[in-house]
Protein backbone atom coordinates (compact mmCIF):
# COMPACT_ATOMS: atom_id res chain seq x y z
CA UNK A 1 0.00 0.00 0.00
CA UNK A 2 1.37 3.16 -0.81
CA UNK A 3 1.86 5.86 1.79
CA UNK A 4 0.10 9.19 1.77
CA UNK A 5 2.17 10.86 4.37
CA UNK A 6 3.88 13.92 2.86
CA UNK A 7 7.55 14.16 3.42
CA UNK A 8 8.92 15.90 6.63
CA UNK A 9 10.42 19.92 6.30
CA UNK A 10 13.57 20.03 7.09
CA UNK A 11 14.16 22.17 9.50
CA UNK A 12 17.92 23.17 11.01
CA UNK A 13 18.28 23.15 14.75
CA UNK A 14 21.13 24.38 17.08
CA UNK A 15 21.87 22.65 20.42
CA UNK A 16 22.28 25.12 23.16
CA UNK A 17 22.58 22.44 25.90
CA UNK A 18 24.74 19.87 24.02
CA UNK A 19 23.61 17.06 26.75
CA UNK A 20 20.08 16.79 26.10
CA UNK A 21 18.37 14.53 23.17
CA UNK A 22 17.33 16.67 20.10
CA UNK A 23 13.00 16.98 19.94
CA UNK A 24 11.48 13.83 19.36
CA UNK A 25 8.22 12.60 17.77
CA UNK A 26 7.47 10.04 20.70
CA UNK A 27 5.51 7.93 17.56
CA UNK A 28 5.85 7.70 14.11
CA UNK A 29 2.35 9.65 13.32
CA UNK A 30 2.29 12.25 15.85
CA UNK A 31 2.32 15.77 15.48
CA UNK A 32 4.14 17.26 18.20
CA UNK A 33 8.33 17.13 18.59
CA UNK A 34 9.00 16.93 22.56
CA UNK A 35 10.45 19.59 24.12
CA UNK A 36 12.98 18.64 27.45
CA UNK A 37 13.17 21.61 30.14
CA UNK A 38 17.66 21.87 30.45
CA UNK A 39 16.63 22.68 33.87
CA UNK A 40 14.91 21.91 37.40
CA UNK A 41 12.02 23.63 38.18
CA UNK A 42 9.56 23.79 41.33
CA UNK A 43 6.15 25.83 40.73
CA UNK A 44 3.51 26.28 43.53
CA UNK A 45 -0.08 26.36 42.90
CA UNK A 46 -0.68 28.92 40.88
CA UNK A 47 3.19 30.00 39.77
CA UNK A 48 4.43 30.33 36.51
CA UNK A 49 7.81 30.08 35.10
CA UNK A 50 9.55 30.43 31.60
CA UNK A 51 11.94 27.22 31.26
CA UNK A 52 14.45 26.90 28.71
CA UNK A 53 14.64 23.68 26.26
CA UNK A 54 18.06 24.18 24.76
CA UNK A 55 17.14 24.21 21.28
CA UNK A 56 17.08 27.08 19.00
CA UNK A 57 15.65 26.13 15.22
CA UNK A 58 15.84 28.36 11.56
CA UNK A 59 12.29 27.24 9.84
CA UNK A 60 11.90 27.89 6.52
CA UNK A 61 9.95 30.78 5.02
CA UNK A 62 6.35 30.07 5.25
CA UNK A 63 6.38 28.01 8.74
CA UNK A 64 6.03 28.41 11.97
CA UNK A 65 6.31 26.65 14.88
CA UNK A 66 3.73 26.08 17.93
CA UNK A 67 4.85 25.45 21.38
CA UNK A 68 1.57 23.16 22.85
CA UNK A 69 1.04 21.89 25.84
CA UNK A 70 1.45 18.00 26.57
CA UNK A 71 -2.26 16.68 27.46
CA UNK A 72 -0.71 14.38 30.44
CA UNK A 73 0.77 17.33 31.95
CA UNK A 74 -2.07 18.90 31.90
CA UNK A 75 -5.00 16.09 32.97
CA UNK A 76 -2.22 14.85 35.71
CA UNK A 77 -0.86 18.21 37.19
CA UNK A 78 -2.97 21.34 36.08
CA UNK A 79 0.06 22.70 34.14
CA UNK A 80 -0.46 24.49 31.11
CA UNK A 81 1.26 26.85 28.67
CA UNK A 82 0.14 30.62 29.30
CA UNK A 83 0.49 31.72 25.80
CA UNK A 84 -0.94 28.29 24.48
CA UNK A 85 0.07 27.69 21.78
CA UNK A 86 2.89 29.66 21.88
CA UNK A 87 4.32 30.69 18.23
CA UNK A 88 7.78 30.59 17.06
CA UNK A 89 8.36 32.81 13.85
CA UNK A 90 10.15 31.01 11.38
CA UNK A 91 13.16 34.37 11.73
CA UNK A 92 13.69 33.72 15.32
CA UNK A 93 16.70 31.93 16.04
CA UNK A 94 17.02 32.65 19.95
CA UNK A 95 16.36 29.29 22.35
CA UNK A 96 12.75 28.09 22.60
CA UNK A 97 11.28 29.30 25.94
CA UNK A 98 8.16 27.61 27.60
CA UNK A 99 5.97 29.40 29.68
CA UNK A 100 4.55 27.07 32.17
CA UNK A 101 1.91 27.66 35.02
CA UNK A 102 0.78 25.11 37.46
CA UNK A 103 -2.96 25.77 37.71
CA UNK A 104 -3.35 23.20 40.57
CA UNK A 105 -4.95 24.98 43.12
CA UNK A 106 -3.28 22.69 46.51
CA UNK A 107 -0.01 20.83 44.76
CA UNK A 108 3.33 21.80 43.98
CA UNK A 109 4.64 20.18 40.43
CA UNK A 110 8.40 19.51 39.89
CA UNK A 111 10.17 19.08 36.91
CA UNK A 112 13.83 17.63 36.52
CA UNK A 113 16.26 18.74 33.65
CA UNK A 114 15.48 16.78 30.66
CA UNK A 115 11.79 16.08 31.31
CA UNK A 116 9.25 16.81 28.79
CA UNK A 117 7.25 19.42 29.04
CA UNK A 118 5.21 20.67 25.85
CA UNK A 119 5.59 19.76 22.06
CA UNK A 120 6.24 21.87 18.91
CA UNK A 121 4.30 21.44 15.97
CA UNK A 122 5.62 22.46 12.85
CA UNK A 123 2.71 24.09 10.26
CA UNK A 124 2.93 26.11 7.11
CA UNK A 125 1.35 29.30 7.61
CA UNK A 126 -1.07 31.81 5.19
CA UNK A 127 0.42 35.54 5.36
CA UNK A 128 -2.52 38.16 4.38
CA UNK A 129 -2.64 41.19 2.30
CA UNK A 130 -4.81 43.32 4.19
CA UNK A 131 -7.56 45.16 2.13
CA UNK A 132 -8.90 47.96 4.10
CA UNK A 133 -13.07 48.08 3.15
CA UNK A 134 -15.95 50.90 4.57
CA UNK A 135 -18.16 47.72 4.84
CA UNK A 136 -17.53 44.23 5.00
CA UNK A 137 -19.69 41.70 3.08
CA UNK A 138 -22.74 39.92 4.72
CA UNK A 139 -22.72 36.32 6.24
CA UNK A 140 -25.01 34.41 8.04
CA UNK A 141 -23.12 34.48 11.54
CA UNK A 142 -23.04 38.67 10.71
CA UNK A 143 -21.61 39.94 14.39
CA UNK A 144 -22.97 37.53 16.53
CA UNK A 145 -19.89 36.61 18.98
CA UNK A 146 -19.57 34.55 21.77
CA UNK A 147 -21.90 32.44 22.52
CA UNK A 148 -24.49 33.73 20.07
CA UNK A 149 -25.79 30.59 19.04
CA UNK A 150 -26.98 29.05 22.08
CA UNK A 151 -25.88 27.25 25.05
CA UNK A 152 -24.43 29.68 26.96
CA UNK A 153 -25.41 33.48 28.03
CA UNK A 154 -24.52 35.62 24.85
CA UNK A 155 -22.03 38.32 25.78
O1 LIG B 1 6.15 29.91 23.62
C1 LIG B 1 6.95 30.62 22.99
C2 LIG B 1 6.54 31.73 22.23
C3 LIG B 1 7.50 32.49 21.60
N1 LIG B 1 8.81 32.18 21.68
C4 LIG B 1 9.82 32.98 20.97
C5 LIG B 1 9.76 32.71 19.46
C6 LIG B 1 9.00 33.86 18.90
O2 LIG B 1 9.40 34.11 17.56
C7 LIG B 1 9.39 34.98 19.87
C8 LIG B 1 8.36 36.06 19.98
O3 LIG B 1 7.14 35.50 20.38
P1 LIG B 1 5.77 36.33 20.27
O4 LIG B 1 5.69 37.03 18.96
O5 LIG B 1 4.66 35.42 20.64
O6 LIG B 1 5.97 37.35 21.47
P2 LIG B 1 5.82 38.94 21.50
O7 LIG B 1 5.51 39.29 22.89
O8 LIG B 1 4.88 39.39 20.41
O9 LIG B 1 7.33 39.37 21.20
P3 LIG B 1 7.93 40.17 19.96
O10 LIG B 1 7.62 41.58 20.22
O11 LIG B 1 9.40 39.84 20.03
O12 LIG B 1 7.30 39.62 18.70
O13 LIG B 1 9.56 34.35 21.14
C9 LIG B 1 9.23 31.08 22.41
O14 LIG B 1 10.41 30.77 22.52
N2 LIG B 1 8.29 30.33 23.05
MG1 LIG C 1 5.29 39.03 18.28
Amino acid sequence: MSSTARPPVDVLIRRIDPELPLPEYAQPGDAGADLRTTVDAELAPGERVVLPTGVAIALPDGYAAFVHPRSGLAARCGVALVNAPGTVDAGYRGEIKVIVVNLDPREAVSFRRGDRIAQLVIQQVEKARFHEVAELPGSARAEGGFGSTGGHAAV
